[in-house]
């Protein structure tokens, strides 16, 4: 290593010793008046950052408070949120009691051993990452998913489960309480419990907004219980809510660990001495890298099995708060910082020979676990004087080299372990970052009217499937293209043919014979 990176290292390295974590961006290659040229951006993203914590509407579209920061220090909240997040806490140790020591019980009168948790997005990728991260084998409880509406994935996920339903707790999570994905979920599994002759309710939590369809859906069927979800808190950035902390605590989580690693990155990074705020510094890099517009990729490389998870985890925290058409003063901007990785060195065997030699559209975030294993003094050596830990820091390091000598940017963020303390730190790190980015950019991190486009043109095709499937009924015995029947239902033909493509393919009447082109295909049912 020459004297330069050496120099810059020590220059650009910022560590916490007190919790023995570290973010090294030597390896960026920002110029040294960086920093001063954003000051007055900077100085707008903690004034930003201390209103909403203050309690502003932070999220104007919405005209919502933006609370995820205080569900790990409540003394920050208005007092009506304060007292929600004390009562829930104390409410989530107390059902987890209940639940272990079987004072609740699955309808045959046995404990519950498992977990299946039926949410999607923010309503599933924390309890995943957390569970994924910080659970293992001796776990009180299991925890299985149904994160989509794939009717083959949620088979797979309830054969899994085979016998054991009968003592499985359904979590229902769904901050809207509308969500479809959610909801078909819920009604499989409602149908599978049935099937095995169990009532549903006996077996079921929900844990959503106040007076949602679910919330009046668990409080008519009497399930076993309501987590109620604050509106200050978005999906996104729930895992520390009553979303993430029910399932991780059911699991054996520590969450008062979870929550103090949060809360005390958020304490570091509030303060406004930017060469000692990690968050802010992240946010600078990621501005830095892409130019204040995303030209650059984030790939986020940890390297450690147990965080694999990570990047998906980022890949919403990050692109559903970042990925704006408008500004806050409504210019269109189309802000977003593309997030993908999963975990060394394992992807050094898969896309790190683009990353070392190919387009160079993207930045790396490393993140270096100082522990390899948790059983000190394994007997793990795999050739003399060299163990698996050993290799795997090896190749931390190797790829930061070879990437920084072809001229692609990274940096490092460092901890001890992978714990509760630690991934809490983490997310907060990259919370923070995400707001303080926000506002550098000067965009509402905190809707997702994108996503309500795709909504809408879902239902919109369900109509059609609906009405192609009638009028292929209605003219049973006759050949008709998809121009035919997008006539006769007054429908956009490529529509009602994807409609009518899938309407064979899952209906054993319906016949589709393939022609030269899409346009000439027929489709019957037998009369
Ligand atoms: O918790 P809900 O309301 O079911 O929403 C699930 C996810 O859907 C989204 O609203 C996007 O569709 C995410 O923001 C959210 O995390």
């Amino acid at each position: 290593m020459s004297t330069s990176n050496w120099t810059r290292f020590n220059q650009h390295i910022t560590r916490y010793r007190e919790l023995g974590i570290s973010l090294d961006i030597s390896r960026m290659q920002f110029e040294t008046s960086f920093f001063g040229d954003m000051e007055s951006k900077i100085a707008r993203a903690y004034a930003d950052m201390d209103a909403l914590e203050g309690g502003a509407i932070a999220n104007p579209d919405e005209g919502r408070m933006v609370g995820h920061y205080w569900l790990r220090n409540a003394e920050l909240a208005p007092a009506e949120q304060k007292a929600e997040i004390e009562r829930d806490l104390a409410d989530i140790k107390a059902f987890a009691a209940d639940i272990h020591n079987g004072t609740i019980t699955a309808a045959n009168g046995e404990k519950f051993t498992r977990v299946l948790l039926i949410g999607i997005g923010g309503s599933a990728l924390g309890p995943q990452l957390v569970s994924d991260a910080l659970t293992d084998h001796e776990a009180p409880m299991a925890l299985s998913f149904l994160d989509n509406t794939d009717p083959s994935g949620i088979d797979k996920v309830l054969a899994g489960l085979g016998d054991e339903l009968a003592t499985t707790l359904a979590l229902v999570i769904s901050k809207s309480g509308g969500t479809a994905e959610t909801r078909n979920g819920m009604v499989e599994a409602k149908r599978a419990y049935e099937a095995a002759g169990l009532d549903f309710a006996k077996h079921a939590t929900a844990i959503t907004g106040i007076d949602s369809k679910l919330d009046n859906l668990a409080k008519q069927e009497g399930w076993i219980k309501r987590f109620p979800m604050g509106d200050w808190v978005g999906g996104r950035t729930s895992v520390m809510s009553v979303v993430g902390l029910v399932p991780a605590i059911l699991q054996g989580v520590d969450i008062d660990q979870f929550l103090a690693g949060a809360r005390d990155v958020d304490e570091k990074t509030r303060q406004k001495n930017t060469s000692e705020n990690l968050a802010m510094k992240l946010a600078l890099m990621w501005y830095h890298a892409g130019n204040g517009k995303g030209e650059k990729d984030m790939v986020v490389l940890p390297y450690k099995d147990s965080l694999v998870l990570f990047s998906k985890y980022l890949q919403q925290l990050v692109m559903e708060s970042l990925g704006k058409e408008h500004d806050l003063d409504g210019k269109v901007v189309n802000q977003g910082v593309a997030v993908y990785g999963n975990k060394g060195s394992t992807d050094q065997h898969a896309y790190v020979q683009q990353l070392r030699d190919g387009v160079n559209n993207f930045f790396v975030t490393f993140i270096e676990v100082h522990e390899a294993r948790q059983n000190l003094g394994a007997n793990d050596e795999v050739e003399p004087g060299a163990t698996t830990g050993d290799f795997l820091q090896g190749f931390l390091r190797g790829t930061r080299s070879a990437l920084s000598e072809s001229g692609r940017e990274n940096m490092t963020i460092s901890i001890p372990t992978v714990n509760a303390y630690y991934l809490g730190s983490l997310i907060a790190l990259f919370e923070r970052a995400v707001s303080f980015y926000a506002s550098l950019v000067n965009i509402n991190a905190y809707h997702q009217p994108g996503v309500e486009a795709g909504k809408k043109a879902a239902g919109s095709f369900l109509e059609v499937l609906k009405a192609a499937r009638g009028f292929l009924a209605d003219n049973a015995g006759t050949d008709l293209t998809a121009t035919d029947v997008a006539k006769g239902i007054d429908a956009d033909v490529e529509s009602t043919y994807h409609a009518l493509v899938h309407a064979a393919a899952n209906a054993s009447g319906i016949n589709h014979t393939l022609a030269s082109t899409p346009e000439e295909d027929t489709f019957s049912v037998e009369a």
